[in-house]
């Protein structure tokens, strides 16, 4: 089973680099997912109470028999519970539908800054935090000027920012950011949703290093520090996607896949999704 290292949060928790992304997943094909998955060697997953899918994440994680301090279990506050009350409840609500007494990371899905909510429940992401019912707190899809609103409140940082990186949009300001105040970047759509793997700089790569389009992207990311939740159904691909510690991109590799930013995003602009 391949050796997943961590990257090491600003509170001294150590977060897998590399884990399991649950979107998309109907909630009755999660648990197999899932189970693949932690056979293959994942122990972080990523889901969220949008997802609509925790409780099958918590499936797999029950019958796995995995030791709980094994595991690393992200999930994420929808907008519609933004507010400090309905964060503690929604908080609550994902425990419960994932089985578990603790979470290791819990992070504001999107800023929705148009409801002016995201300070309230980031002190309520504190409080829960301050109770030892998460390791962990964060953010995601924050932009510059939402994260240091957040840093100007005082108390716990956010240890991870989850906002979409790939190769046809890095968000380098957005990284910076998130590196000045030490938030960890982790991406979402790592793959771009499978969108790049047919561009021929990285289909040139990966002939160059005998490995597949996934892994040479995957990789890019891992070279840079990130951490990545690449999501597939496929039991060779979950594998395949985990693959990674035993071969380098050189720095002309990384440069040519730095050249294919085109502002290519997938998902809502955080600024404006509500
Ligand atoms: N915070 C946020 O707002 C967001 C968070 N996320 C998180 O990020 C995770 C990953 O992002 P996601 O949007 O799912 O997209 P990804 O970039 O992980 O791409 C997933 C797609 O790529 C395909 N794929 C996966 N591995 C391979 C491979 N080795 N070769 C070829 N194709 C492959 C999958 O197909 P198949 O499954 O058929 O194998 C699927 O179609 C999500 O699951 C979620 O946890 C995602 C979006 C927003
Ligand atoms: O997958 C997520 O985590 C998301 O927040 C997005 O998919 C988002 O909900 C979206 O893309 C809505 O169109």
């Amino acid at each position: 089973m391949p050796v997943i290292p961590t990257i090491e949060l600003n509170n001294g928790i150590a977060m897998p680099q590399v884990g399991y992304g649950v979107f998309q997943i109907p909630e009755d094909e999660t648990a197999q997912a899932v189970t693949h998955a932690l056979e293959a060697g994942y122990r972080s997953i990523d889901t969220a109470a949008a997802y609509g899918n925790e409780s099958g994440v918590g499936a797999a994680l029950k019958a796995s028999g995995i030791a709980r301090d094994e595991l690393f279990i992200t999930t994420k506050l929808w907008n519609s519970d933004q507010g400090y009350d309905s964060t503690l409840r929604a908080f609550d609500a994902s425990l419960g539908r994932l089985g578990l007494d603790h979470l290791d990371l819990y992070l504001i899905h999107w800023p929705t800054p148009k409801h002016g909510k995201y300070l309230d429940t980031w002190r309520a992401l504190q409080k829960v935090h301050e109770e030892g019912r998460v390791r962990a707190i964060g953010v995601s899809n924050f932009l510059p000027s939402h994260l240091r609103a957040v840093a100007d409140l005082g108390g716990v940082l956010p240890a991870v920012n989850q906002i979409e990186v790939h190769p046809a949009l890095q968000q380098r300001d957005a990284q910076e950011a998130n590196r000045a105040l030490g938030v960890v970047t982790e991406a979402w759509s790592p793959l771009a949703q499978a969108g790049v793997l047919d561009n021929p700089a990285v289909t040139g790569i990966a002939t160059a290093v005998d490995r597949t389009p996934a892994q040479v992207v995957l990789r890019w990311h891992v070279q840079q520090g990130r951490v990545i939740i690449p999501k597939s159904v496929t039991p060779s691909r979950i594998q395949e996607n985990l693959d990674l510690f035993d071969f380098e991109l050189s720095d002309d590799q990384l440069a040519a896949i730095d050249a294919l930013e085109s502002d290519g995003r997938t998902g809502p602009h955080p600024d404006f999704f509500n």
